[in-house]
């Protein structure tokens, strides 16, 4: 379980998130939504240490996992950023072993397993036919799939991924979610921040809403839909509709 207690969180010594806790559970989908600026991206980027810890600890299995070595920290969480200012001039097979580097030593010597895993990962995102292009040609939503593999490649329990369909086309972004399921049957555990809500609502396990840099409800989407909040926090109004396949989510 990744677990955020009594944290402060912000940049520059100071603190947007103040006094927030949260469990994360273990092998499940959880998302968190809120407005633009209500500190989504601030509470997650802790865990890459974009932004800072003031106050509180971040456990995962009980481990303090925001003081551990940066190399460890990476062989049980995988943070895959929203905006990426420099795209490296590599092919993309060679950006995907990048997600093999905490566990390799000085030499960066890849093994027949970290082949394995880079290769499976390619496949998994359907980008291996593109292995050897370099990945700055690329158009943003192969891009995108190209960093989702590099994520996937590290090969860890925790997947925390920030607006990951923000550059991706109606299929790509299908095909995307698709993916979380089976991810989450290999026992994965999956931090997403969405702000598609309808999508937030069918793929989630768990929906923490946040507001102002706190949290104003965390509980199933069940529970979310029955007391409005989406509704009070966004300003909008939820239509819902059933068939034999599901529910569907509409806000206007
Ligand atoms: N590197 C930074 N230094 C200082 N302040 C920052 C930094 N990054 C973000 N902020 C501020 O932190 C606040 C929360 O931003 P954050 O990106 O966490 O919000 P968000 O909920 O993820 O927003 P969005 O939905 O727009 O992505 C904003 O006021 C933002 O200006």
């Amino acid at each position: 379980m990744l677990k955020f207690d009594s944290v402060s969180i912000g940049y520059h010594k100071v603190p947007l998130i103040k006094n927030l806790s949260v469990e994360i559970p273990t092998g499940s989908i959880t998302t968190i939504v809120g407005p633009n600026g209500c500190g989504k991206t601030t509470l997650i980027s802790v865990l890459n240490k974009s932004s800072q810890l003031f106050n509180g600890s971040i456990t995962l299995d009980g481990e303090d996992i925001y003081h551990m070595n940066g190399h460890l920290r990476a062989q049980k969480i995988a943070f895959l950023p929203q905006i990426r200012e420099v795209i490296p001039a590599l092919p993309v097979h060679t950006l995907v072993e990048h997600g093999r580097f905490p566990y390799l030593g000085f030499s960066r010597r890849l093994t027949e397993e970290d082949r394995r895993l880079v290769e499976d990962a390619m496949e998994f995102t359907h980008i291996t036919d593109y292995r050897n292009v370099a990945t700055d040609t690329l158009s943003g939503g192969i891009r995108q799939r190209v960093f989702f593999a590099m994520t996937l490649a590290q090969n860890c329990d925790t997947i925390i991924l920030d607006e990951p369909t923000t550059f991706l086309d109606l299929v790509s972004q299908n095909n995307f979610y698709r993916m979380l399921p089976i991810l989450k049957a290999q026992g994965k555990t999956i931090l997403l921040v969405l702000h598609d809500l309808a999508k937030a609502l069918t793929i989630s396990d768990k929906l923490i809403v946040m507001e102002s840099g706190a949290i104003c409800f965390q509980g199933t989407p069940d529970e979310c839909v029955q007391k409005n909040v989406l509704n009070k926090v966004f300003h909008t109004s939820l239509k819902t509709f059933s068939d034999a396949e599901g529910t569907y989510y509409f806000f206007e």
